[in-house]
């Protein structure tokens, strides 16, 4: 299992998006500004459902990434943390009674 986790790219994107690199994607798409790269989530949304449909693995795991990533700068631009979506989705867990259950190691299900 990787290691690398969404905050750590949250970290990144946040570090590269007021970088003068010119080799930077982020700030780029950063400089761009909002409705532009809220309109390129949507475009990486609509490539995730085609590669669910027509791709294989690798193709779906690429244009899954392209879609986090682009989450994350939208995010990132209205200055929503990663971690107020974790709590979201964690809150809506916690409705399930389900959490408690998916931390625990496979064998003492
Ligand atoms: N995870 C990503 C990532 N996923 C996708 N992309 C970029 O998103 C773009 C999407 O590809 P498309 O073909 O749809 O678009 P494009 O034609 O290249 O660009 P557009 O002109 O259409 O916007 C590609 O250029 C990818 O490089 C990413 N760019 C950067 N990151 C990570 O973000 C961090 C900072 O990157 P830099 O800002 O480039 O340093 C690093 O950890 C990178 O690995």
């Amino acid at each position: 299992m990787s290691a690398f986790t969404l905050a750590d790219l949250e970290r990144i994107v946040a570090g590269r998006a007021t970088s003068d690199d010119p080799s930077s994607y982020t700030a780029k798409l950063v400089r761009k500004g909002l409705p532009k790269t809220a309109k390129k989530l949507g475009e990486e949304a609509v490539e995730a459902v085609i590669a669910a449909l027509t791709e294989d693995e690798a193709g779906l795991v690429g244009e899954s990434a392209d879609l986090l990533y682009h989450l994350l700068v939208v995010l990132h631009l209205r200055r929503v943390p990663l971690d107020a979506v974790m709590a979201e989705l964690e809150r809506r867990t916690a409705e399930t009674g389900l959490e408690e259950k998916a931390r625990r190691p496979a064998e003492e299900r």
